[in-house]
């Protein structure tokens, strides 16, 4: 697990009517402040990534569809610098990701139907604070985000 990044199951309230499905409150561990909540949706098999944020800290869940979610470390005073964190989150596993800032990120739509991330910020969305690089052709993260049969 990488430093400061935290998985945190999330309610789902299932009834004859439909569901509730927790996002966030402010009494939650992971709640720090109110910056924007927003809505990433991919298409299965895309790569939305990779993205470092500088000052965002970013708490996802998805709500619909599964991705899969890839960190990586690139803070020479941590702990866990240069490691690779990966798994799958969505309806099949409803969980919260928190995402401290300079942890790099990105996904991709698994699965056959869009999926719709959530994201619950501390702050509002600044282009000015995000950092890109290309998901499948750069020399920092030796990433293969390719379906391996197996
Ligand atoms: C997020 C956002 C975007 N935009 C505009 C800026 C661009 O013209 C367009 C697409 O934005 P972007 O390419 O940033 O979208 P994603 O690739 O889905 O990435 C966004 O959502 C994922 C999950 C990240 O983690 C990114 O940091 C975040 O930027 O929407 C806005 O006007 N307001 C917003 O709040």
């Amino acid at each position: 697990m990488i430093e400061g990044v935290k998985i945190t199951s999330k309610r789902v309230i299932p009834d004859d009517r439909g569901k509730i499905m927790h996002i966030m409150k402010s009494s939650d561990e992971q709640f720090s402040a109110f910056g924007e909540v927003y809505c990433s949706t991919v298409y299965p098999g895309v790569v939305k990534g990779w993205h470092m944020h500088k000052k965002m800290t970013l708490n996802y869940v998805v709500l619909k569809g599964n991705i899969k979610f890839v960190l990586y470390d690139d803070r020479p005073d941590s702990p866990t610098y240069r490691e690779i964190q990966e798994f799958v989150m969505g309806e099949n596993q409803y969980v919260m990701v928190t995402v401290p800032p300079f942890v790099w990120n990105g996904f991709k739509g698994v699965g056959l139907e869009e999926a719709f991330v959530i994201n619950f910020t501390d702050i509002p969305h600044d282009a000015e604070e995000i950092v890109r690089m290309d998901p499948h052709d750069n020399d920092l993260i030796n990433y293969n985000w390719s379906l391996k049969d197996r």
